[in-house]
């Protein structure tokens, strides 16, 4: 399996289940797709963020007519009904829908996803799997990568600007200035520390980018 970002913006996600499981999908998902899930029951004290949670208990021969109506991008098999989610991963691959099923790994459909174990510090994100082997490993990997990446996101926001900042440069002085931030433990540590600004940071690199620019 090969990682890739999906951009789900406008888009329909189609989650079977209501469980720890569907719910746990759904609010991930629905932080960017019009979410919709089925499920004959919701426990009310599972949050499942905006999705929208529709009352059903689609048969394996309902699933066809469920993707006519909803016509998702991806469709998530987390029911605890084997042969439900099985009718859900084949009529995704019949309609070339992305397809993932929580209750299996190992050899999949085509068109099949795993959704990784995931931190977030906007616009980074890192993501781990395990290839379906081992769900507990990238839990406890993304908890290892947690502390480690923190402020990061402030890091790739100073570097965004600087890539800006200094589009005029040669290429190669530009790539080497931005490679210099982002490995620059002083530039990590004011931005963690919180005690200097972002626009500080960005403004002493170029100021050192200029003046060495004048002594070479
Ligand atoms: C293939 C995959 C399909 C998919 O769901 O996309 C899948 C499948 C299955 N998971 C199972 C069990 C567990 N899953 C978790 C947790 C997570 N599972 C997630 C992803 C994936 N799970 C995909 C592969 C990811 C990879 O490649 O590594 C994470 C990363 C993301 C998320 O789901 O949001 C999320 C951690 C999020 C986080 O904390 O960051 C825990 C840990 C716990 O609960 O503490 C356990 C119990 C311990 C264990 O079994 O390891 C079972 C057996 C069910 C049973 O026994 O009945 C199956 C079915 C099977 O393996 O056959
Ligand atoms: N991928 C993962 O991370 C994990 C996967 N699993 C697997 O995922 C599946 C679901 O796990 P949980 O959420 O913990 O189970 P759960 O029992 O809490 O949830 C199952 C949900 O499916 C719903 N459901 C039953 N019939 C349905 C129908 N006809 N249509 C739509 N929804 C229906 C139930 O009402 C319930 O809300 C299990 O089969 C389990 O093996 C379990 C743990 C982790």
């Amino acid at each position: 399996m090969i990682p890739l970002l999906h951009d789900f913006e406008g888009q329909t996600v189609m989650v079977f289940g209501g469980g720890s499981v569907g719910a746990r999908k759904a609010r991930r998902f629905a932080r960017e797709a019009r979410t919709l899930v089925v499920s004959p029951a919701f426990d009310g004290e599972r949050e499942f963020g905006d999705s929208e949670l529709v009352r059903a208990a689609p048969t394996p021969e309902d699933v066809p007519d469920w993707f006519e109506r909803t016509r998702p991008a991806l469709a998530v098999a987390a029911t605890d009904d084997g042969e439900l989610n099985a009718a859900i991963e084949r009529e995704a691959r019949e309609r070339g829908v992305l397809v993932n099923r929580a209750d299996t790994h190992g050899s999949r459909e085509p068109g099949s996803v795993v959704v990784p174990a995931t931190v977030r510090e906007d616009p980074v994100v890192v993501s781990v799997s395990t290839g379906g082997t081992s769900p507990a490993l990238s839990r406890e990997l993304r908890k290892r990568i947690e502390p480690e990446i923190e402020g990061a996101g402030e890091v790739a926001a100073v570097a965004g600007e600087l890539r800006e900042a200094l589009s005029g440069l040669a290429a190669e002085r530009r790539r080497e200035a931005l490679r210099g931030v982002v490995s620059s433990s002083s530039v990590w540590k004011d931005l963690r520390s919180g005690d200097t600004k972002r626009s500080q940071v960005v403004a002493d690199v170029i100021e050192r980018v200029e003046s060495e620019g004048d002594s070479a």
